[in-house]
């Protein structure tokens, strides 16, 4: 700095010398006068004359982000990295068998520069403590009141994270109010989830149906609310949650799960009010929720009072009823509620304009069994996501299939229970067919026994 000031004042007059020394006399004089200001000046800076965008590691704009930094590398002049198990739908696309859980760094705490289209950006992770639960943030932050250079900035993430979702989806859970993993998973084909034919194609087109653009503006004309909702119901292991993740990779939407068993109205509230528009929601277990009816007649029968600690927190109907009606829920969402118990759900949860349809989903039929039977043993160039389980182009192996399902009693058992029976013969159809009504036999005593 002396050396080109230096430079400046050789090369001129001396009249001009002196008026330069003087300039520069008052810049120092002033920096001088400044310092002990440096700290408030700054922060003016950073509050009035500059742009941030900030993302919360619970959200997955905080992978987008992280993915498009670490894949340029400009995270590498960070001196703290957290490393984490790289669930990227790309990373997991391009695994190979020597890396099976491949590692991710994502740069931890601490500021640093990066230029993008020109711009100079910058980078500020820091770690949120509320009680035992920690969240990692993000800012990104411009020069100027404009954000714009931002919103480029995330699309290009969104772009590039979107390229590498192919056809996989984001299954999203929570831990009590807030959302936390998502997992992304590859969308599992509704070939293989096994329903009846008819049923399955009329709650397919009904959704497909919804979703579509004249159909919102068909609602919008009439002002009624935008919504849908389906209720499966089924014994346990009949396909239910199986069904809502393969429709959500049919409909190409992530999809929501409310455990309803682990949330009180509080959480549940935090949740709906996190969710995005155009997603599926799955509300798990709905019969969890207690009514107020139900609540009073629990403290009647009662004849102990609930010890301190003893009362665990569950959602109400009220409580629910109000999400669903909310304002919150007024976006293009697929509301889906599973249940094991039909007959103990509140008249008003699943009253016409919060449940439009209803799917039973039952024991395996023979049909079913069938199904089941030609799904596990059809070669691997039979199942691909079109594919339809005992296609007619395997005469042998539908013959095969019905021989079967003539040896499994209608109605008894779930289809998890003969995939489970069935996956360890894999290799070994003859082996299946003839321990099969030994697996019914014992499977009906244990029941005896049991009931
Ligand atoms: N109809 C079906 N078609 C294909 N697979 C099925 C079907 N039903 C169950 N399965 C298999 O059984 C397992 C359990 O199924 P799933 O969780 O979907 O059942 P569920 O009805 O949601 O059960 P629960 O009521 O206990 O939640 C899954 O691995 C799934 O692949």
């Amino acid at each position: 700095m002396l050396g080109w000031v230096r430079v400046v004042l050789l090369s001129q007059s001396s009249k001009r010398k002196a008026t330069y020394a003087v300039l520069f006399a008052y810049v120092v004089a002033l920096l001088a006068m400044l310092r002990p200001h440096i700290w408030q000046i700054a922060s003016l800076v950073e509050r009035f004359c500059t742009s941030s965008v900030n993302v919360r590691s619970s959200h997955e704009t905080y992978d987008m982000l992280t993915s498009w930094i670490s894949s340029r590398g400009i995270d590498n002049a960070s001196r703290s990295h957290l490393v984490k198990l790289n669930t990227d739908r790309g990373a997991l696309a391009d695994r190979t068998e020597s890396v099976r859980r491949p590692l991710k760094y994502v740069a931890n705490s601490g500021v640093f520069l990066f230029w993008y289209k020109g711009r100079l950006l910058r980078y500020q992770a820091t770690q949120d403590t509320s009680g035992y639960f920690k969240e990692n943030n993000i800012a990104i932050t411009c020069l100027g009141r404009s954000g714009t250079i931002l919103k480029d900035l995330f699309q290009d993430c969104q772009r590039e994270y979107v390229c590498r979702l192919g056809n996989k989806i984001t299954i999203h859970g929570h831990s009590g109010g807030q959302w936390t993993d998502n997992r992304k998973s590859e969308a599992r084909p509704l070939s293989t989830v096994i329903l009846n034919q008819r049923e399955k194609a009329l709650l397919v087109d009904d959704m497909k149906d919804f979703l579509n653009p004249t159909t919102r503006s068909w609602y919008t004309q009439r002002s009624l609310p935008y919504r849908r909702g389906y209720l499966l119901h089924g014994p346990p292991g009949t396909g239910k949650s199986s069904f809502s993740l393969a429709i959500a990779g049919e409909l190409n939407m992530d999809i929501y799960v409310v455990r309803v068993p682990s949330v009180d109205d509080e959480s549940l509230k935090c949740l709906f009010a996190e969710l995005p528009a155009h997603c599926v929601v799955l509300l798990e277990d709905i019969d969890a929720v207690i009514s107020a009816h139900s609540r009073e007649s629990e403290a009647v029968h009662s004849n102990e009072q609930p010890s301190f600690g003893d009362e665990k927190k569950r959602v109400t109907l009220s409580g629910l009823l109000n999400e669903l009606d909310g304002v919150s829920s007024a976006e293009d969402r697929v509301l889906i509620m599973t249940t094991n118990h039909e007959m103990k759900l509140d008249p008003a949860l699943i009253r016409p304009g919060r449940i439009d349809k209803k799917v039973s989903f039952a024991l395996a039929d023979r049909d079913t069994v069938s199904q089941i039977y030609c799904w596990v043993f059809q070669s691997p160039s039979e199942t691909g996501a079109d594919a339809q389980p005992c296609g007619t182009e395997n005469g042998l192996l539908q013959a095969q299939a019905i021989q079967f399902a003539h040896q499994v009693p209608e109605g008894v058992f779930s289809p998890a229970e003969i995939l489970s029976f069935l996956v360890p013969y894999r290799h070994d159809p003859d082996a299946a067919h003839q321990s099969v009504e030994t697996w019914v036999e014992s499977r009906q005593k244990t029941e005896r026994n049991l009931s």
